[in-house]
């Protein structure tokens, strides 16, 4: 999971490591991009699977936000918050009490829930 800056909206909280897709993007490429850059990991494209989206469900946002989760295998090692806040490493209990963002409860809580 990734802390963010405090500085930031949201900050201090803890969410997915990502971003924002750029125009021209796929997002599973923004994702392997995005990783590449936060974290140092390289993402295969092809190991990259969807789990889950969260949207906002409030009205009257001119730009409402979705969020897609997907996960990955990897090689290697994170090698650090790159772009700022903090990285770790978390069981599904533990990440059930992090604080989080709006979004990343959703998404955590369809990640981890039994079929
Ligand atoms: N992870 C997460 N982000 C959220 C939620 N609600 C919400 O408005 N956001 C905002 C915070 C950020 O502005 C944006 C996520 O973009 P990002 O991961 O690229 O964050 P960032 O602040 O580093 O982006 P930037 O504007 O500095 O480029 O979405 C939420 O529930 N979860």
């Amino acid at each position: 999971m990734h802390r963010r800056p405090f500085h930031k909206h949201h900050g201090g909280l803890w969410e997915f490591p990502g971003g924002k897709v750029e125009p021209g993007e796929r997002p599973r490429e923004a994702l392997v991009r995005e990783i590449q850059e936060e974290l140092g990991l390289s993402l295969a494209p092809h190991a990259v699977q969807p789990v889950a989206f969260a949207e906002e469900d409030e009205t009257g946002n001119a730009k409402p936000i979705v969020i897609m989760l997907y996960s990955s295998a990897w090689d290697g090692s994170p090698v650090a918050a790159l772009e700022g806040g903090k990285i770790a490493w978390f069981r599904p209990h533990e990440i059930d009490l992090l604080p989080k963002p709006p979004l990343d409860i959703e998404l955590s809580r369809r990640l981890f829930e039994k079929g």
